[in-house]
């Protein structure tokens, strides 16, 4: 199905849950989470993506070794210096020495400028590869999954994640990389003074081994717990803000309040917890320094007085542990950017391998715009059904009106129709075919459902148009705004079809976005159109201009209207009343009012208001 409005229909639906009591209540407590990836998972996508940038990662390691190797080479020319003023050579031994250290300084800067942008580079375009992977199936998700887990979920991944991952490949990624390449080589260095250095310096490595044990096994199930309990607390500032209006006429407040509050005490609690780890780590890390140079100073001192290693080579040696300090603790504590980006990307990658929704191997072509629903049946929460048994023929071309008291289940029909929802029971076929066979891009081009809450994408007018049909030119665009009755107030934009609308830019009213909607309905041609409260929300005189655009907009194809102004109804081919979820009656507008049933019961009262506000009541 499409929605021309283009919504991604979760906020309908929060608007949906919204309604009742029993959702604010309870619906919150119990979410089904969407996954998150093991470290398997996560390096299973991870991989083919990096193999694609191949050269890109060859460069940027090579460059990157290049130089930490050159700047590997101040600690022995230092020690170098140092040999020379000991054995009182003068100073003019002293500028071959200090030129190679500018030299040094300027070379190793160089590589190190440009192997880091390198590695930005890698993972900004890796991140990029993982960011649509992750929308693209985040869209094609069955929405049903998505409600389960809650927007915010969904949301939270969306921002709160990929600006971290973002952050992280930005900032730590490179440093990450120059520390590592560095305590490498420095190693090697050591080793190359003389082996006793090396072989000292592990004394340390204990240290960091237990340090970093100690610290992960904490850390990783914090940093999850952490970041799924930003999830929750997003979700319920979504739910509870959002569902604000409700919130108040149920007097949910306190209930509310608290449920914010113990969500906002468990993300505190767990942030706390991480904060307490990371004190701990650098404390024990402070150990492994003092014990590594201490070693170093000591093995320095025996070498060079036993006459093996000269003054010089000892002050290398110690220079060179001391140069291990900066990039140890920045790779070792780059490790707590990289648990938190790592959590992250697992829940970016648990997404991504939802399965999508499935195409049929061979999509059906429905033969017309009928619409026939068989047995149809739907509960949202499992053992409360919201339609039952509902049984409906629309011949194609024909105009039906749904009506009903609120919650009698007509935005449901809507919605299984228009294959938004899979219904938990019985058929719905399009054409004569039946949507299972048609597929999720086949119910698409068959059916366009516009809904109350129409989304008016942020850029230039045409663009929001053409969501509809790409390939319409500007002529075809004027012609469905024409035939929607837009034309007039389009021209009058200060930049007509050019105009930016939608967020920071110019602000559309309700009955325009409407009248967007429905003129991407034209463009969009499906043989089915369902509009549901398409007029409701645009007050007296811009639902009178709605309902005259949408009757335009429904020409030539079927049109199921959920029409809650009955002048809707009464123009209908055809009115079928929804009571508790059943169809009750059928038949034209005059037919069910001269029954004296359900439907002219509604009429009355609704003709009974309308005189109240001396309105002409039509029929
Ligand atoms: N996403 C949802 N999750 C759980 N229950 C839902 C959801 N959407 C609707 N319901 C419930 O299903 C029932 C039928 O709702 P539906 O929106 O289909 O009725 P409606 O006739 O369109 O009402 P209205 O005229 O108020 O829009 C209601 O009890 C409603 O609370």
């Amino acid at each position: 199905m499409t929605t021309t409005d283009g919504t991604p229909n979760a906020m309908t639906d929060e608007a949906r849950n919204e309604r009742g009591p029993a959702m604010s209540a309870a619906g919150t407590a119990e979410r089904e989470l969407l996954p998150t990836a093991t470290g398997a998972q996560t390096l299973a996508v991870l991989g083919p993506l990096l193999r694609r940038h191949r050269a890109l990662a060859v460069a940027a390691v090579t460059v990157l070794l290049v130089g930490t190797g050159i700047g590997l080479l101040t600690a022995p020319l230092l020690g170098h210096i140092v040999d020379q003023v000991v054995e009182r050579r003068g100073a003019d031994a002293l500028t071959v020495p200090m030129v190679l250290l500018v030299a040094v300084a300027v070379g190793r800067g160089a590589a190190t400028a440009v192997g880091s942008s390198l590695v930005a580079r890698l993972g900004e375009t890796v991140l990029a590869s993982l960011r649509e992977q992750f929308i693209e199936r985040a869209l094609r998700l069955p929405l049903e999954r998505v409600e389960q887990a809650g927007s915010g979920d969904l949301t939270s991944r969306v921002t709160g994640d990929v600006a971290l991952i973002a952050k992280t490949v930005r900032q730590a990624l490179p440093e990450f990389s120059r520390s590592a390449f560095t305590i490498v080589l420095t190693l090697v260095g050591l080793a190359v003074l003389d082996w006793r250095f090396a072989l000292v310096v592990l004394v340390a490595a204990p240290v960091h081994y237990f340090t970093v044990r100690w610290y992960m096994s904490r850390a990783i199930p914090v940093y999850a717990a952490h970041r799924v309990a930003t999830g929750a607390l997003q979700h319920q500032l979504l739910d509870s803000v959002g569902g604000v209006r409700t919130v108040r006429a149920f007097r949910l407040g306190e209930r509310h309040v608290e449920l914010v509050g113990r969500r906002s005490q468990s993300a505190v609690d767990l942030a706390l917890r991480g904060n307490r780890l990371v004190t701990g780590f650098f404390s024990r890390l402070n150990v492994a320094e003092f014990l590594g140079l201490g070693s170093v100073l000591v093995t320095g001192f025996f070498l060079v007085d036993n006459g093996s290693v000269s003054i010089g080579t000892a002050t290398a040696a110690a220079l060179y542990f001391h140069s291990l300090f900066n990039p140890l603790n920045a790779a070792l504590v780059l490790i707590d950017d990289a648990q938190s980006a790592g959590a992250s990307l697992a829940r970016l990658v648990g997404v991504s391998s939802l399965p999508g929704e499935q195409e049929p191997a061979r999509p059906g072509v429905p033969a017309d715009g009928s619409v026939t629903v068989a047995s149809l049946g739907h509960a949202y929460v499992p053992g409360r059904p919201v339609l039952r048994e509902v049984d409906l023929e629309v011949r194609s071309g024909e105009r039906v009106a749904l009506v009903g008291a609120s919650g009698a289940g007509k935005t449901t029909l809507a919605k299984l129709i228009a294959g938004i929802h899979r219904p938990s029971g019985g058929s719905v076929a399009l054409g004569g075919v039946d949507t299972g066979a048609l597929g999720p891009a086949g119910i698409r081009r068959t059916v366009t459902l516009i809904s109350q809450e129409v989304h008016v994408f942020a850029g230039p007018l045409a663009d929001d148009l053409r969501l509809a049909r790409p390939e319409a030119t500007d002529e075809e665009l004027r012609a469905a705004l024409e035939k929607v009755d837009a034309l007039p107030w389009v021209d009058e934009l200060p930049d007509g079809l050019a105009t930016v609308v939608g967020e920071g830019g110019h602000r559309l009213t309700v009955t325009q976005a409407q009248h967007l909607a429905l003129a991407r309905l034209v463009l969009a041609d499906p043989p089915v159109a369902i509009l549901d409260e398409a007029t409701a929300d645009a007050g007296s005189a811009g639902a009178r201009t709605l309902e005259s655009a949408a009757a335009r907009a429904l020409e030539g194809r079927t049109g199921l209207v959920v029409a809650h102004r009955l002048t809707q109804a009464a123009t209908a081919d055809r009115i079928v009343v929804l009571d508790g979820g059943r169809v009750v009656e059928t038949g034209t507008h005059d037919d069910l009012v001269a029954a004296g049933g359900r439907y002219a019961t509604l009429w009355a009262a609704w003709s009974d208001s309308r005189r109240e506000s001396e309105e002409p009541v039509p029929g």
